[in-house]
């Protein structure tokens, strides 16, 4: 109790029920608001009180309690006054924040945009346009910022998914309440929009998002954006939103390498109180390489055997748990049998593939199996480019080139369909 405030020891340890087999700890919360914010705030503290009181092995269970207590409403209220939630318009995860955040490789520059932004919002890049691809931590990142913006003051934030931004205006045409709609953002400091590609292909949803943009844009609001795609990928997009993407700062974020993986394994199992051994560690951040989100999902699926079960996390037991994902990638094709299969197809030698050499007869096969590479492979745009001695722009390069062939030209996509399946084999 002394290391904690009294009025946050009311607000976070005494709605909690606990219970000691001597092997574990369970820990009982209100409810699920309220276990993401304790484990945000204090699961790394009670992991360490918990293994200093019950042993190193000691694993923690946090369960949702059924019938809670009454006074529980008070870390809510708390939540609300510290993170003053009240200011938000949409919901802001408490989870993600700077402090969680792992800077490695492939997200530093995202990283320090947004915290630029949410040093100064409004002033420095406005809009954010944050893109790339699946589980890298576009999320997590802008809902950073709006956490550290809610910590200092009063700001006025909106966040939604591009999604629900269009539903609800579906919705206000529907109830004849379009004016409403546009002043709920109107009011606001700061816009979140997250996968703004959604919205690519609706008109009017386009059009109502546009007026939004100008309206906040002219008074200094910020206005933070993600998607999957850069501005200049969004096909079905109206040109005059692409080039307002495009005014403030767009930032990719790419796969994590495998030191930043390790980082974020170590950090994940701190926040959940566990101990990861070294070699489990390395085996899961080394086989799954290109999204965040799967490596969180591993552990937590290899912690909640672990519990389950009563064994200890050990190679053997990862594989055994994790053998569909494990076999997955193992099974995967690798970019050196890409290599070797897309230069006999093409009847190069496969030095070449590698080579500086750019005739055509072998500059377009080494695009093509780049493009391969890409896509049946989960390794990232810098370790493709490593295999072939270019750097991750070349392969990007290649990869939206073929891209844009195939849309375009019908009988090369066939082609292209046809090696791709047998790269396959
Ligand atoms: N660098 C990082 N440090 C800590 N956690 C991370 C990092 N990158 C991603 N994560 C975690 O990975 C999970 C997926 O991240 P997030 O939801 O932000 O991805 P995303 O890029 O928005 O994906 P999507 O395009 O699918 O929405 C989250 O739980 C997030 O906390």
């Amino acid at each position: 109790m002394d290391e904690v405030p009294a009025s946050r020891f009311d607000a976070w340890v005494r709605p909690l029920t606990a219970l000691c087999d001597g092997h574990g700890l369970t820990i009982k919360v209100p409810n699920r608001f309220f276990l993401d914010g304790l484990k945000a705030s204090y699961g790394k503290r009670i992991g360490e009180l918990a293994k200093s009181l019950v042993g190193d092995e000691c694993v923690v269970l946090y369960e949702v309690d059924a019938n809670p207590p009454p006074e529980n409403e008070t870390a809510q209220s708390e939540l609300k006054e510290s993170g003053t939630q009240s200011n938000v318009d949409g919901y802001i995860d408490p989870r993600f924040t700077f402090e969680n955040f792992v800077v490695g490789s492939g997200n530093e520059f995202c990283h320090a945009a947004s915290r630029a932004v949410a040093d100064k919002p409004g002033e420095i890049y406005n809009p954010l346009y944050l893109y790339g691809g699946v589980g890298l931590g576009k999320t997590h990142l802008i809902n950073a910022v709006a956490n550290e913006l809610l910590q200092k003051d009063h700001t006025r934030i909106a966040y939604r998914t591009g999604e629900r931004f269009t539903n609800e205006l579906i919705q206000a045409i529907r109830n004849g309440s379009t004016d409403a709609f546009r002043n709920q953002y109107r009011q606001v400091d700061v816009l979140i929009i997250d996968d703004i590609q959604f919205i690519a292909g609706k008109d009017r949803t386009q059009e109502e998002f546009f007026h939004t943009f100008n309206a906040l844009y002219e008074v200094k609001k910020q206005i933070i954006l993600t998607s999957d795609r850069s501005p200049r990928d969004l096909t079905n997009l109206m040109e005059r939103l692409r080039s307002r993407f495009n005014w403030g700062l767009v930032a990719d974020i790419q796969p994590p390498d495998l030191e930043t993986r390790l980082a974020i394994l170590s950090s994940k199992a701190e926040l959940a109180g566990i101990q990861l051994d070294k070699d489990v560690a390395h085996l899961l951040a080394s086989r799954i390489t290109n999204n965040v989100r799967e490596l969180e999902g591993a552990l937590t699926r290899l912690t909640a055997h672990a519990t389950l079960t009563g064994r200890m996390i050990d190679i053997a037991f990862a594989r055994h748990v994790l053998r569909d994902l494990l076999h997955e990638e193992v099974r995967a094709i690798s970019i050196e049998d890409i290599q070797k299969k897309v230069a006999s197809y093409f009847n190069i030698n496969v030095r070449e593939m590698s080579s500086t050499k750019r005739s055509r007869t072998v500059a377009f096969p080494r695009q093509i199996a780049m493009y391969a590479c890409k896509e049946l492979t989960t390794r990232s745009l810098p370790e493709i480019g490593a295999s072939f001695n270019k750097d991750h722009t070349t392969i990007l390069y290649a990869v939206r080139k073929v891209d844009k062939m195939r849309q375009e030209d019908e009988d090369f996509d066939e082609e292209m369909g046809r090696i791709m399946r047998l790269l396959k084999q």
